[in-house]
């Protein structure tokens, strides 16, 4: 498959002052899909362009089995893009322009209609391309991507446009390419769309990786120190637990977050206080709080969405 997969390294770049990539720097391992997720503007779709060679950098390199995509021998072999969902000639159907793709890149008919069925598109093949909704779309451009067989996929927002059962079959389809051994780098603006999918995530974030490490051990980073608390009394739970120097966040109905204090001097203090709670627990972080706790400064305005009160 691919030995080394996707290394990024210090990528620079700017559109006139502003830095569109400052420093971006990551891997991509093969077996394994990585997801790319990231603020609007954070500088996804420009890395995924300098990887392919369509993008010049000031400084840094984006390496694909371990050299410049431009030098690679039969690049659309290693390596299978999705940067945006294929648009065919509005009278051509999915099926031709695939074909035509295939020809160009001197591969067998015989593998447009493998890939195909592999993204289930067949029923609507030999339609025209005109009547094709988003989803269709972002289904025939992967199709294209796979035509060459490449160990290496790199796919720029490919939920967009997909209903709940093409995310749904979206997530089945990269796993398995993962497992056939695939590097495979996905990227998306809502962590949502990838959770479930992704085993390793880099976090962009103002040109730069904010994170890249495995699923696990972000979440296991951000849920450290903090504990789940349940209680029907959480204003009073909130004004003893900051006067005893715990920073507090709200959390669903009835649980608040607590930082700053042990499970137990918790369940102290709430005792001592007569407040009621059911739960005191290790806090679990979901792949949502790790994405805003590692991109609040890289979004440039955030609603407001938790109310927090710190000592
Ligand atoms: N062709 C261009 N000309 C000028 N500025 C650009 C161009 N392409 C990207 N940028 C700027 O570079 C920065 C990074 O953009 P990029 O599209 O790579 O981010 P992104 O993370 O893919 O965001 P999105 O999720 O919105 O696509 C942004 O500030 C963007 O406005």
């Amino acid at each position: 498959m691919s030995p080394t997969g996707i290394v990024v390294a210090g990528l620079r770049k700017r559109y006139g002052a502003a830095p569109a990539l400052d420093g971006m720097s990551f891997s991509v391992r093969p077996g394994v899909v990585t997801g790319f997720v990231g603020p609007n503007g954070a500088g996804k779709s420009t890395t995924m362009r300098v990887i392919l060679g369509l993008d010049a950098v000031e400084a840094g390199a984006a390496l694909v089995d371990g050299r410049p995509y431009r030098s690679l021998r039969r690049p659309l072999n290693r390596v299978g893009s999705l940067l945006d969902a294929a648009a065919p000639h509005p009278g051509r159907s999915g099926r031709d322009h695939l074909l035509w793709l295939a020809h160009a890149q001197g591969l067998a008919s015989r593998r447009v209609d493998q890939v195909i069925e592999q993204v289930g598109l067949a029923p609507a093949a030999r339609r025209r391309g005109g009547a094709y909704s988003l989803g269709m779309r972002q289904r025939l451009g992967i199709a294209a991507a796979l035509l060459g067989d490449p160990p290496i996929l790199m796919l720029d927002e490919p939920f967009n446009g997909m209903d709940p059962d093409g995310i749904i079959w979206m997530r089945a389809f990269l796993r398995s390419l993962a497992a056939q051994g695939r590097a495979v780098l996905v990227s998306s603006h809502l962590m949502s769309e990838v959770q479930d999918v992704a085993d390793h995530l880099v976090v962009a974030g103002r040109g730069r990786a904010l994170a890249d490490a495995a699923v696990d051990d972000l979440v296991a980073a951000v849920s450290e120190g903090r504990v789940t608390l349940r209680t029907t009394a959480a204003p009073h739970a909130t004004a003893v637990l900051v006067r005893a120097g715990a920073s507090v966040v709200a959390g669903g109905r009835d649980t608040v977050t607590v930082s700053g204090l042990p499970a137990d001097r918790i369940a102290a203090l709430l005792g001592a206080g007569a407040v009621p709670f059911s739960e005191v627990s290790a806090h679990r972080a979901t792949l949502e709080d790790v994405y805003l706790e590692l991109t609040r400064e890289a979004v440039e305005y955030r609603a407001a969405t938790s109310t927090e009160v710190r000592r």
